[in-house]
């Protein structure tokens, strides 16, 4: 592997570090969850039928959490990324972030949105597009300089600042969407299916580097993955949709502690929650 592919490592620091806090002891001590959804609800109105892509959500994340999101083809994973983005509205139920409503922490800029495919602007360097959020929100430019330099260094790609998006790999570029959404330092980043197109070993190694930037930085992050193990090897909770009207089907707890070398994968017990989550996916379904 380049060593431009990877995410740096944590070196000299394990993940044993990171507080990984107790969902029931936050709740006792009266913490404001990230997120926030009470019965929530979607319908797109569309020209035809009306489709009910949400229906009754209930989930609250916590600080610290890694919270994927898992089912099937048009289940609504990213329809639900969506409303806590503020980029969809929903038609029923309640949504906070951070204690706000989802306008509200769109605008306090609470989170950083990685998409699918990398969404840089192939007009614009490297650096000049991770400047764009930064510039949008006035910070000045020694200040971008810093941010910039200490976001590509987070993601392993010093050195890359002045190329151009087409001349990088497809999992640089990614990494680079990564940094991009994390320049202005949010507390929450939400992912949707970031490293989907990515080939297999590719993406092995970004979930390795994505787990050791999750702990560094102490985020919150939710996360859409069609992958069970992608989501077993990543998360504390898995959430588990079933097909539309996209619901909960079960939310699972995925105690694997923070030390996840990748041959966590051939443990029985990562092998176990894969299963459960397996089982899940297809008592949701129906297909019995
Ligand atoms: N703007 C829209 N107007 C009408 N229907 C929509 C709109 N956006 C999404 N949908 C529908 O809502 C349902 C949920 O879509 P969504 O993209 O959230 O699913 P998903 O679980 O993320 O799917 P995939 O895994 O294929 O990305 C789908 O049936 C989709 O066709």
């Amino acid at each position: 592997m380049l060593p431009s592919e990877s995410l740096p490592s944590s070196q000299g620091e394990t993940t044993t570090s990171r507080k990984v806090g107790d969902r029931a002891e936050r709740d006792a001590a009266g913490g404001v969850p990230v997120i926030a959804a009470r019965g929530l609800d979607l319908v797109f109105a569309t020209a035809d039928a009306p489709v009910h892509a949400l229906k009754d959500i209930d989930l609250s994340i916590h600080r610290g959490e890694f919270v994927s999101l898992i089912g099937p083809s048009g289940c609504g994973k990213t329809t639900l990324l969506r409303v806590i983005a503020d980029l969809e509205r929903p038609t029923g139920g309640t949504i906070t972030v951070n204690g706000m409503s989802p306008d509200a922490a769109r605008r306090a800029r609470a989170y950083g949105y990685v998409f699918q495919a990398a969404a840089l602007y192939p007009w614009r360097t490297i650096e000049k597009n991770l400047a764009l959020p930064l510039e949008i929100m006035g910070i000045d430019k020694a200040e971008q300089r810093r941010r910039i330099e200490e976001g590509l260094e987070l993601v392993g790609l010093s050195g890359f600042g002045k190329k151009f998006p087409w001349q990088l790999s497809g999992g640089m570029q990614q990494r680079a969407s990564i940094a991009r959404a994390l320049s202005f330092d949010p507390d929450l980043l939400l992912m949707d299916e970031p490293f989907g197109a990515l080939d297999e070993i590719v993406r092995d190694h970004l979930n390795e580097e994505l787990l050791k930037l999750w702990a560094k930085t102490d985020k919150t992050i939710v996360f859409v993955t069609h992958s069970i193990p992608e989501a077993v090897f990543l998360s504390t909770r898995i959430v588990v949709m079933s097909p539309r009207p996209g619901r909960i089907h079960e939310i699972i707890d995925c105690d694997l502690g923070p030390d996840r070398p990748l041959d966590i994968r051939d443990t029985p017990e990562f092998l176990a929650i894969a299963h459960r989550v397996r089982e899940g996916l297809r008592a949701g379904h129906g297909y019995d």
